[in-house]
């Protein structure tokens, strides 16, 4: 039997006195594009920390393929990109590229840059570029080139799309599709419903620090009867 790509049992998590997840279940199958989809402030960004080990749950487990997440190992076939990613300024765009490959013990891969670099529209001058010089966009292609150039079997992605133009955004997710059908999971977080429905095998809807819905969105629609994910969402979290 092929081992859940990411399994959350029982997730609790509090800042102070605050709960924001509570007794927290969801499972990302291997190979499966999923998306946790909420309202800002709903979490997304906390259970992707307590998955990197960056906060501790105050209750709960974690496991990434059948691993402990809090051992470093079980985190080495996952690619992640923040929410906020802000590579170090004073970098070139190549130099950049060259550290995450090296820290991932491969190789810089002229070619294979090149072809990533023109899969999300950004120049290759921009490798000769200081970082503390891009665009929002540029900074965010950047990001996503230096993630998916790892070649990861499981990437975790907080707002891939965020600050994209219209044909960047396109781009990613026809190489996010791609990645997908070669077998790579992917967890991402998006408030893009046209996205998700382009894009994801589920959805988890997370609200009031519980998964309210996890399924297809064809499934969403028709759990909440709709005629949209959006009037569906909306259902969900009513
Ligand atoms: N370090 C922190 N200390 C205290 N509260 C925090 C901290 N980080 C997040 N929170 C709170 O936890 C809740 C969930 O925040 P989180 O960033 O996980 O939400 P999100 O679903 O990712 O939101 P968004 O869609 O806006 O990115 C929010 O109420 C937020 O204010």
């Amino acid at each position: 039997m092929t081992l859940p790509a990411l399994r959350f049992q029982h997730l609790v998590v509090r800042y102070g006195a605050t709960p924001v997840l509570q007794d927290l279940n969801l499972t990302v199958q291997a190979g499966e594009c999923l998306a946790l989809v909420g309202l800002n402030g709903a979490g997304k960004t906390s259970l992707i920390k307590c998955l990197l080990d960056f906060i501790r749950p105050d209750g709960g487990s974690i496991a990434i393929l059948g691993q402990p997440h809090q051992q470093p190992a079980s985190r080495a076939p996952l690619g992640y990109l923040p929410e906020s990613f802000k590579p170090p300024y004073y970098l070139k765009g190549g130099e950049f590229i060259r550290y995450c490959l090296r820290l991932q013990g491969l190789d810089y891969d002229t070619a294979a840059v090149l072809d990533m670099l023109a899969a999300l529209d950004l120049p290759a001058t921009a490798l000769d570029q200081t970082v503390g010089q891009y665009s929002k966009g540029m900074t965010q292609k950047l990001g996503l080139a230096a993630c998916l150039l790892a070649r990861k079997r499981l990437y975790v992605l907080d707002e891939p799309m965020s600050g994209l133009d219209p044909k960047a955004h396109a781009l990613l997710r026809r190489q996010l599709a791609a990645l997908r059908d070669q077998g790579s999971t992917l967890f991402l977080t998006s408030h893009n419903l046209a996205d998700v429905e382009l894009l994801c095998d589920r959805l988890a809807i997370l609200h009031a620090g519980q998964i309210r819905f996890c399924g297809t969105p064809q499934e969403c629609r028709s759990q909440y009867g709709a005629d949209t994910l959006e009037q569906a969402f909306l259902g969900c979290i009513a």
